[in-house]
């Protein structure tokens, strides 16, 4: 899929995410995002366990740290085979670029193509409030989020995390060829959770989403596969 429907699998041990994958056949593959929880829990192995059922892995670690701890993590998850990996954009320009360059090299260490480098910007459970009060950043989400896109941009990143409310706006400073891939993706009358810039799959096909990611929406429901191919129907059929 060009631009994928990819599901989160928010699993706390290998097993789990596996068998909840036997409901994905390796003849339709799909795009699943491990994260802190499970890559914790089980590792690199499962990076290669779900990339030798032909799915393909972006690997969610939000690196931030020191420019040079994050070139060196960045060099070891650039031989892994990912198709995108992510780093915080609050780091600064000069992590930023650290991360990229470490990505590279261990992807081209390899011989594999390079991950694609996605910057956090303002997660999709900040708020207005959290943004002014608890990170003392003035201003609205919006301009905080396209804020760091820039920053992101110019420092060799590929594309961004962020709402589908903002996607728009980025595209429209970052250009069309910078991703925006959008968590906080909620179907019409689904729980919101702890998300608070949320948006249907349809409404973040319109505004130019390249890519949505969706966790409990489908992790969660009874039938996972059926509730995949709806979202996946939605968002393509607004992608026409
Ligand atoms: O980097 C992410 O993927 C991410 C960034 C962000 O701003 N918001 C966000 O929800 N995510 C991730 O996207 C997934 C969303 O899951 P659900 O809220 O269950 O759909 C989780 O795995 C989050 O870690």
């Amino acid at each position: 899929m060009k631009r994928p429907v990819i599901i989160a699998l928010d699993f706390p041990t290998a097993d789990q995410a596996l068998s909840f994958l036997d409901q994905f056949p390796a003849t339709q593959p799909v795009t699943v995002k491990i994260g802190m929880e499970l890559f914790y829990a089980a590792g690199p192995a499962i990076v290669k366990a779900i990339q030798a059922r032909g799915h393909a892995v972006f690997l969610d670690l939000k690196l931030h740290d020191i420019p040079n701890t994050v070139e060196s993590a960045m060099r070891v998850l650039g031989q892994l085979g990912v198709t995108y990996t992510t780093v915080h954009a609050a780091g600064g320009h000069v992590m930023l670029a650290a991360a990229k360059r470490g990505l590279v090299a261990g992807a081209t260490a390899a011989g594999l193509p390079a991950p694609k480098l996605l910057a956090i910007t303002q997660l999709t459970s900040t708020n207005q409030e959290i943004l002014n009060d608890d990170q003392q950043i003035p201003g609205s989400v919006r301009d905080s989020v396209v804020h760091y896109a820039a920053v992101a941009q110019a420092s060799g990143c590929d594309g961004v995390i962020c709402s589908a409310q903002e996607v728009s706006a980025i595209h429209a400073a970052a250009g069309p060829d910078f991703l925006g891939i959008t968590p906080g993706i909620r179907p019409k009358n689904a729980a919101a959770g702890d998300q608070q810039r949320v948006m249907t799959p349809s409404a973040a096909a319109q505004a130019g989403s390249n890519g949505l990611v969706v966790g409990r929406p489908i992790t969660q429901a009874d039938d996972p596969l059926t509730a995949y191919q709806q979202i996946v129907a939605e968002w393509s059929n607004s992608n026409d």
